[in-house]
Parts: C-alpha cells; structure tokens; sequence
C-alpha cells in the first residue's frame, strides 16, 4: 500500500534519482519528470535493482506547462512535488544566464501554475547554500544557520533565491485567497531545502552521480583522476604558489603547510559534504513533515555541520583509492567562497533529522561506484554487485531506510529543461514505464543499511565468495 503520490522533477539526475529511490523504499509512489538533458534514463532501473519498485516516468521539459497538466491529469493521486529540475553550473550560469533564469526560474512558475491548477500543494524545492554567498562577511555566521542574509554571488545561484521567494509568495498567496474565502487554507506548504555539497554513491556500487559532460565538482573530478581519466585535480587557491605536486602519503602525514590563498588550516576553501543518502533522506522526512504538520514556508538547511577543505577531501579519497592523487595548485574560481559549512540544527530538532554517514563513507561509496561503472550509466552494473544485491534479498534483509533522521539516509539540480531539450511536449508518447511499478524479480532487494552494503557489496579485489549465500 502507498502512503502517498509524488512528483519529482528532475529525478533522473544525482539527487533526485536517490530521492526517488527513498521515497519508494518509503511505499511512496514515485512520479519522475525528467528531459533527460544531464541525466540517463539509466537511473531507473538502477533503482528498481536496489528497491524492486520503478518510478513512472514521463519525458517532459519543466517549462511546458502543458506537458505538466498532462502528468497531474494522467496521476490525479500525486498531492506532492519535490522539484529539482534546473540548469546548476554556477560557471556556465554566467554565460548564459537568461537560460539559467528561463529554466529555473520560468519552470518553477510553469509547475506552480500547473500545481495549483490541479489542487497539488505540497512542495519540497531543492535549494542551494550557494544562496548565502560568503558567509564570512558577517560575524558569527559559520556555521550558516537559516537566518543568515541571503546574497548569492553568481546567477545560477540568483535564480535560486528568486525560486525560493517565488514559492514563498505562492503558498502566501494561496493560502491568503483560501483563509478569504472561508476555506481550510494550510494544505499549501513548502519547504526550502538549502543543501551542502553532496557527495558519494549508493554503498551497492550500482548508482551514483554520472555527469554527462564535463564535471566541474570536486569529489566527481577527484574520481576522474583516480582511474586515469583526468591526469590531476586543479586545486584552486592563489596560483602563486605554483605547486605542481605528484602527491603525498595519504595516510602517513598531515599536508604540508602551503600558502594557497583562503584563511583556513590550509589554505584552500572550506565546504560541508555531505553523503547523498543522508541528502536523499532529509527529502524524505521534509515532505512528511510538510504532509503532517503543515508548517507554511520553511526553509532548512541539510549538512552536516563539518567543514572540509579542499586538501582534506584529496587525503581522504586518496586512501580510499589506496594511492596519492596528483593536484596542481591554480588560481581561484571565479564565485568561489571561502567557508560554506553548515548550521543544520534547524533540521535536526524540527525534522528530526541528522547526517548520519561519515566523509569516508562517501568517498569510499564514490570510489565503489567509479571503480566498478567508468562508464557510469553507459554500461551494465557489474553482475558481482548485482548477486551481491540479489544476495541480500535471499537473505531477507529487506530494511527501509528509516525516515526519523536516525541512521537513514544535488543542485540534485539535474538539468532539466535547457534549450537543447524540447522534447518535453508529448506526455503520453514518452510515459512508458509507470505500470512497472509493481514488478517483482528475485534479484532485487529493498535498501538495507550502508553498513550491510559495505559489507555485502564487492569490490572487483574481493572474491566473489565472500557474499554469503543464503
Ligand atoms: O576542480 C576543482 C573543483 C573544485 N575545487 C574546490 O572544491 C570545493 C568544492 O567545489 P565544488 O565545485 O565541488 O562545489 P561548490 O562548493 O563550488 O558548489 C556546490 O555546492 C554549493 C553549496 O555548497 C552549491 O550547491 C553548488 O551548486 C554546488 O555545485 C571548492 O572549494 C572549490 O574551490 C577545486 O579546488 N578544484
């Protein structure tokens, strides 16, 4: 039995694709829109190998609001949107900023419009903490909390803040013209979710972030130079520094001191990363409180509330990887701040949330997702991973991912709706796979725990008789 119908936009991409894959280990049913422009259609059945559930889908662009009346009319059950769909390189926001702001921006009005058409009124937005800018320009504001000034420093991160004002006066709004009219008015609701920088893979090895192009974050650029893709990461700082540097014993040392520029230990920037998991369930426990406590707009911040910095986050990988990456030393980024940690006590009381997974859980989630898939979405799973799932299914391991914020689990801004995608218009023509939802197949298992997955999942160095039979 479901608990409830939701659309996720954009859950194709990284952090919708884990969402969607939480919600259905959750008895949610799952309603993915997606253009496919930066993600694979792939994800899908990656989710349906972990959970035994496939999302419907539908290929639309989130600015047809046509195409949007079509999936509400076609699911009349969905009272929920988790929306992620939008265009995210801060760089590329720059250039072509009138597409971040048509896309983001333009499509958050076209799902609201359609929303409200349909009397859906729950909404779950995929924020950013890039809409704080540089915290570090008032005092006492790291860790950020949600009071911080907003000030977003580049367009991708603008049309995030519009975004988020815009659902604010939405929900207002309606609920203004409803409490006018004598009418219950606090099923409208919405949370702001302002994530931290998301990192790492599911632990099964079979689903994890897959940039089609170039990747411009750090932890996917790290795992590029891990398998010889990528010949070194570009750490930025001053460039003046000009350190060209093969390594260092991951595991032997702390770094050498060095004079890379930002005021911290050692002197590269500062970020809160946070496992996609803990991320996916923070969407989760947002949309029940939303359903249950009908709060109006909230924003909440999801990290974890470390900082990393940039050197932190190469030792670690490096020891996953079990050898030295190599990095050079280079001018700053462009939009870059120094120090973007995470204040997430807000969540922590209200939605009875926590990050829960380590920094070395991510990186060693990640390195099992690239080691085993170089091609990410464009190659089958390696079957080892796939018997280790099924594995895990004889074995009746067959958990949820808790929903409390106790031991559970993008700009998963998947990007929706650019300008090369227009192929959002016909629903029906592209809604092929809703009707699977209920397939069963012995090889899928339902989402134990990170720890049983680490446990169960091979690496291409273990034998395949280390998975216990059933
Ligand atoms: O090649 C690289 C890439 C990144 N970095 C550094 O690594 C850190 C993380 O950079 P990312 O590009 O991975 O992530 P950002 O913090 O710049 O941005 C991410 O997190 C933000 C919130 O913290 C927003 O959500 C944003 O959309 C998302 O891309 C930064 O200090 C950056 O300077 C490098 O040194 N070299």
């Amino acid at each position: 039995m479901t608990v409830g119908s939701v659309l996720i936009t954009g859950g194709t991409g990284y952090i919708g694709s884990f969402t969607a894959l939480a919600l259905l280990e959750a008895d949610y049913e799952v309603v993915v829109v997606d253009n496919l422009y930066n993600s694979s259609e792939e994800a899908l059945n990656r989710i349906e190998s972990i959970c035994g559930k496939r999302p419907h889908f539908h290929n639309i662009d989130v600015r047809d609001e046509a195409a949007f009346d079509g999936v509400f009319d076609a699911h009349p059950h969905i009272d929920s949107v988790i929306h992620f769909a939008a265009l995210k390189a801060v760089g590329e926001s720059s250039d072509i900023p009138l597409e971040y702001y048509r896309t983001n921006v333009g499509g958050t009005i076209s799902l609201l419009s359609s929303m409200t058409r349909h009397n859906v009124s729950n909404i779950v937005f995929s924020s950013s903490a890039t809409v704080y800018g540089d915290a570090t320009r008032f005092p006492n504001m790291i860790p950020i909390p949600e009071e911080c000034p907003i000030g977003p420093t580049n367009p991708y991160g603008r049309t995030k803040s519009t975004v988020e004002s815009i659902i604010t006066d939405h929900v207002q709004a309606q609920r203004n013209k409803l409490k006018r009219e004598g009418k219950s008015f606090d099923h409208w609701n919405a949370a702001v979710l302002r994530y931290f920088n998301p990192a790492g893979s599911h632990p099964s090895g079979i689903m994890g972030e897959d940039p089609q192009g170039v990747p411009y974050n750090l932890l996917p650029l790290l795992a590029q130079v891990a398998i010889g893709k990528r010949e070194k990461l570009l750490v930025f700082g001053d460039g003046r520094t000009a350190i060209s540097h093969v390594g260092f014993p991951y595991g032997s040392r702390l770094l050498t001191p060095l004079t890379v520029d930002y005021d911290s230990s050692d002197g590269t920037a500062i970020r809160d990363y946070i496992h996609i998991l803990d991320l996916a369930a923070g969407h989760l426990v947002a949309l029940n409180y939303l359903r249950d406590h009908h709060p109006g707009v909230r924003a909440w911040n999801l990290g974890t509330g470390k900082g990393s910095t940039v050197f932190h986050m190469i030792k670690a990988f490096s020891a996953v990887v079990g050898r030295d990456l190599p990095y050079e030393v280079v001018g700053r980024r462009e939009g870059d701040v120094l120090d973007l940690t995470a204040n997430p006590r807000r969540a922590n009381d209200e939605l009875k949330w926590k990050a829960e997974r380590t920094l070395e859980d991510a990186c060693a989630d990640l390195w099992r997702w690239t080691e085993n898939n170089p091609l990410g979405y464009r190659q089958t799973p390696p079957e080892n991973l796939l018997e280790a799932l099924g594995d895990r299914r004889k074995k009746g391991v067959v958990e949820k991912v808790q929903t409390n914020g106790h031991a559970a689990d993008t700009n998963g801004h998947t990007a929706n709706g650019h300008e090369h995608s227009s192929n959002g218009t016909s629903v029906a023509s592209h809604s092929a796979n809703g009707d699977a939802s209920n397939r069963e197949d012995p090889k899928r298992i339902k989402l134990s725990s990170a720890k049983d997955f680490m446990e169960a999942a091979l690496s291409p160095r273990s034998k395949p008789d280390t998975v216990e039979a059933s």
